[in-house]
């Protein structure tokens, strides 16, 4: 066993006393090289390898450079550290974003203080919104209607979907960030959304991670050297700069809304409401408080109290990252697993039968579906799920670091060591799914027919980094998909959509937000 010797990576946790008289006990690894880790050792795409050559081990390390990375490549070993842990393997990896911005903030790549409140702040502000109720139930039905009409407009036609989708579903969640439907109304927008499209739809990008790493490493961890080295890298360069135009985009948008705001009014949208909550309390003393959240995730700082949601702590830039992170995050990943669910239809016709003869019946070709209609739409939910574990979106998750040592499944993990789940590993493992190449809804029926979901499958992953859009999606998803399998009595549905001659590549990238995510292209991993 290699003896853990990283710098800063063990400290006063639970085995560090331990480990001076005893090795470490280490997970299985492919093995590692000074300076490139485990590079050489691995191949791609890296969530393939893992499945088949680990395919009996439920964790796995590999180093990208020195750092260590721990793949969780079981569904036991996800909800063992996810949820069981939960608290423990909510960091985050620190990679550029403060260096690129000069600030902490966002959603995604934080952990600590600030990424606490902005995460409570956005789902109570989701759901005083109306995600997973009424109110947003009538802006996806009216965006799903307005595809639908333009589906409709062109009868005979062979077009490409995915436009039409993305514009959907930016337009769902631009309501709610910026109040109005910008997909649909900004000629800007469009360039947006290509932009991150394409950013979006890379192959395996697991070696420009192993990358960042080592040069990071040869840094010495000094994020701005390595930024600066990395603006040489035009590839690298290219995704800096498509962040940074979408940071401009968003802060425009909020400096209209600062005209425009009336204190005393209800919020219209999330910009609104971040307004509202920072005008609501002045810091008493905001240096020592800023200095201690920006201090990031050290234990005691997530030991402060979980209600704090401290106005100090919010500003217009942790605001725009705030809405790049929701709007890249939440536009992509919900309008490439509807495009999958198309495409799997389309080349299962017998699951889309089932499933459009099934919405025929409880919902009716005379009123569009509701979220009540989830209770009675067995076969449709299961197809959903099916769709979720054919196409896994996210099969290597996004990276989580752990703030403390821990063990897992008896290995040994030091603090502040990486982590991902290997979601198609789980996805594929036949002894669960029989015969997972196959798109079988019926796997989430029980016997007499009704949905029945499997705990294996976490597309929206699970715990404290969970997906913070999930009731979002959901709905996106079964309302846009039910509205595609519900016909006229007089014409089908319109899930024939895929007919543009059924290579409709549904390409998977929900990567976008994530350097750690690899999503194949094409055919779903089968
Ligand atoms: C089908 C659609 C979606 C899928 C498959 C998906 C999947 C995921 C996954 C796997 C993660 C990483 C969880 C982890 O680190 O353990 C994540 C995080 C996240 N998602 Fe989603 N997501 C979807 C839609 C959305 C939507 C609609 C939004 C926005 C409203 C959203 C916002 C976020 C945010 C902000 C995070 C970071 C949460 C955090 O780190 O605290 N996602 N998502």
């Amino acid at each position: 066993l290699r003896r853990y010797t990283g710098s800063g990576s063990v400290q006063n946790g639970k085995f560090s006393s331990r480990r001076r008289t005893r090795r470490l006990i280490e997970a299985p690894s492919p093995g590692s090289f000074p300076l490139l880790g485990s590079l050489l050792h691995v191949r791609h795409p890296l969530y393939k390898f893992l499945a088949e050559k680990f395919s009996r081990n439920d964790v796995v390390l590999l180093y990208f450079g020195s750092q260590r990375v721990y793949c969780l490549n079981s569904a036991r070993a996800i909800r063992e550290a996810y949820s069981a842990q939960a608290e423990v393997f909510a960091g985050r990896p620190k990679l550029l974003g403060d260096s690129l911005v000069g600030e902490t903030g966002g959603l995604v790549f934080i952990d600590g203080p600030i990424w606490r409140d902005y995460r409570r702040f956005t789902l109570r502000t989701l759901r005083d919104f109306g995600f997973g109720k009424s109110f947003t139930e009538a802006s996806i039905l009216e965006e799903a209607q307005l595809m639908r009409e333009e589906i409709e407009s062109r009868p005979g036609e062979k077009f490409d979907s995915s436009k039409l989708i993305s514009t959907a579903v930016s337009n769902v969640i631009c309501r709610f960030l910026f109040g109005r439907r910008l997909a649909s109304e900004d000629s800007k927008f469009e360039l947006l959304q290509n932009t991150f499209a394409k950013l979006t739809q890379e192959k395996d990008n697991i070696s420009e991670l192993f990358a960042l790493f080592i040069v990071l490493n040869l840094c010495g961890g000094r994020q701005k050297l390595a930024l600066k080295l990395l603006q040489y890298v035009p590839e690298a360069k290219k995704v800096f700069d498509n962040f940074l135009y979408l940071l401009a985009y968003c802060k425009n948008i909020t400096a209209e809304h600062r005209d425009n705001f009336l204190p005393n009014c209800q919020p219209r949208d999330y910009i609104e409401a971040h307004m509202l909550h920072c005008s609501r309390r002045e810091p008493e003393n905001p240096s020592t408080e800023d200095s201690d959240a920006d201090a990031d995730s050290s234990s005691q700082a997530n030991k402060k109290p979980l209600n704090s949601q401290q106005p100090w702590l919010f500003n217009d830039t942790r605001l725009c990252l705030a809405m790049a992170d929701l709007f890249v995050a939440g536009s992509d990943t919900t309008t490439t697993t509807i495009r999958w669910a198309l495409l799997l239809f389309h080349q299962n016709p017998h699951c889309y039968q089932l499933a459009s003869e099934e919405v025929g019946r409880e919902i009716g070709f005379d009123r569009p579906p509701t979220m009540k209609d989830r209770l009675v739409c067995h076969y449709l939910q299961a197809s959903i799920d099916e769709v979720h574990r054919c196409a896994c979106l996210v099969p290597l998750g996004l990276l989580h670091r752990t703030l403390e040592d821990t063990s897992l499944l008896g290995y040994d993990i030091p603090k502040d060591s990486l982590t991902f789940v290997n979601q198609y590993s789980v996805n594929n493992n036949a002894e669960v799914f029989p015969q997972p190449e196959r798109f079988c809804p019926e796997r989430f029926l029980d016997g007499e027919g009704r949905y029945s979901p499997s705990d294996h499958v976490m597309p929206f992953s699970t715990g404290k980094r969970a997906c913070l859009g999930e009731s979002l999606a959901r709905m996106e998803l079964f309302l846009i998909i039910a509205g595609c399998c519900s016909g006229t009595k007089d014409r089908g549905g319109i899930g024939d959509w895929p007919r543009s001659g059924g290579r409709s590549r549904a390409s998977n990238n929900a990567r976008g937000y994530s350097s750690s995510t690899t999503v194949h292209s094409e055919i779903p991993p089968r």
